[in-house]
């Protein structure tokens, strides 16, 4: 099972689930939620009132797109982002995929609800023969505001 869900604060929101753009596009392009602003210097996470579920051997990998640092003079602050299996559906936020955003720019740069901010490459992960991880995630990055 692998696929994307809207988040249930956003379900009236007419949110797009992400697609691909061509048939051999590796990555599924994710909009923004929302409309907002980011001022020169300023990091901001865009919410995109998703989550994933996908198996738990495998991780989505979150890109920018080439565009965003070409013509709109942004980043992604954690240049690349990392979302676990077992963020799905935690506590603190339900598994609301954020993308955070860096102005590197000396202007204002607006974001408009719909418009595409990174792209989504799901992987298969390994884990070394000695892994003894069983904490289970209660929340993490994207949890706290913006
Ligand atoms: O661009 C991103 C990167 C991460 N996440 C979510 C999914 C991921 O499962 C969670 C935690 O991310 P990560 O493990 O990279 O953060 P951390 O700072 O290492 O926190 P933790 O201790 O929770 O692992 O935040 C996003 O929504 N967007």
């Amino acid at each position: 099972m692998r696929k994307f869900e809207v988040i249930k604060a956003y379900l009236d929101q007419n949110i797009q689930k992400p697609k691909r753009s061509s048939k051999f596009s590796a990555g599924y392009d994710i909009e923004s939620a929302e409309d907002l602003s980011i001022a020169p210097g300023e990091i901001k996470k865009v919410p995109t009132g998703l989550k994933v579920l996908m198996p738990n051997d495998e991780v989505l990998m979150i890109y920018p797109r080439s565009s965003l640092g070409i013509k709109k003079g942004l980043i992604t602050s954690n240049a690349v982002g990392v979302v676990d299996s077992d963020y799905y559906n935690n506590l603190d936020n339900e598994g609301h995929l954020m993308i955070p955003l860096y102005n590197f720019s000396k202007e204002v740069v607006e974001i408009k609800k719909g418009e595409r901010v990174a792209q989504g490459i799901f992987q298969k992960y390994f884990l070394t023969e000695d892994d003894e991880a069983t904490e289970k995630r209660l929340g993490g990055f994207g949890s706290t505001g913006q």
